[in-house]
């Protein structure tokens, strides 16, 4: 299997959990865009959802797709969210932004009952940190928040490269809420919980893409097949 094909077979799986009725978090990234083909296949075959998309990018898709749209503000509770991952552990704990959707994308996980990561082998690490750790910033104070990040990192991380990610027009990029991210090259991540803890604590910090605790299960598609881990249903 190609990677293409390794995303489909990870969200073709997925989607068995969906069942008529539910309320859906829809994830962002070329994984949960075959998730979104998938769930958009059903509702034209009958399946009934309600979904909230985690981007604009998987609204618009969403949309095309003829599949029913709420908003957190209309269902505060959703049953489950499928999203991929720039990297997961063994424990579930995931590194995400590397599309820059990491804001809404953890309002949704955080409002679902279950989140299931679907990912092809290659974001499967021992330990995270290989992928540049994005942090989302209000670009209010952009150098003073960019300065307390560096003090914080290198109590573990005394030369870290911290990136302002730009588009490919060589301006910043602009989240879809109107903020920064910062990406940190840190290697290995040995403490996340810790790490999230401080950067939380940093005014102008918006978000991390450290999600801890949130994913409840993950599908994992390998060249010998797909690896589940945690609790699917
Ligand atoms: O901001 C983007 C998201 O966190 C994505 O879920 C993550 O970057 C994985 O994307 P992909 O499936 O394209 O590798």
């Amino acid at each position: 299997m190609n990677a293409e094909e390794m995303k489909r077979a990870a969200a073709a799986r997925a989607a068995e959990l969906v069942r008529d009725g539910m309320r859906l978090g829809l994830g962002t990234g070329s994984t949960a865009r075959h998730f979104v083909a998938i769930v958009g296949e059903k509702v034209r075959a009958g399946l009934k959802v309600v979904c909230v998309p985690t981007s604009e990018a998987t609204r618009l898709q969403a949309e095309a797709e003829g599949i029913p749209l709420t908003t957190l503000d209309e269902t505060p509770a959703l049953d489950l969210t499928v999203d991929g991952a720039d990297e997961l552990d063994d424990s579930l704990r995931l590194i995400k932004g590397g599309g820059g959707a990491l804001l809404r994308e953890k309002i949704v996980a955080a409002a679902s009952r279950r989140m299931v990561v679907i990912a092809d082998g290659s974001k499967h690490v021992d330990v995270l940190g290989r992928f540049p750790l994005p942090i989302e910033v209000n670009p209010f104070g952009l150098r003073a928040t960019q300065e307390a990040i560096v003090q914080v990192l290198a109590r573990r991380w005394p030369s870290a490269p911290l990136t302002l990610r730009r588009g490919t027009d060589g301006n910043p990029y602009v989240t879809d809420g109107g903020h920064f991210i910062l990406d940190a090259a840190l290697q290995r991540i040995d403490e996340p919980e810790a790490l999230a803890n401080d950067l939380v604590a940093i005014p102008g910090v918006v978000e991390h893409g450290l999600f801890l605790g949130l994913a409840s299960g993950a599908v994992i598609a390998t060249d010998g097949g797909l690896v589940e881990l945690g609790q699917l249903g």
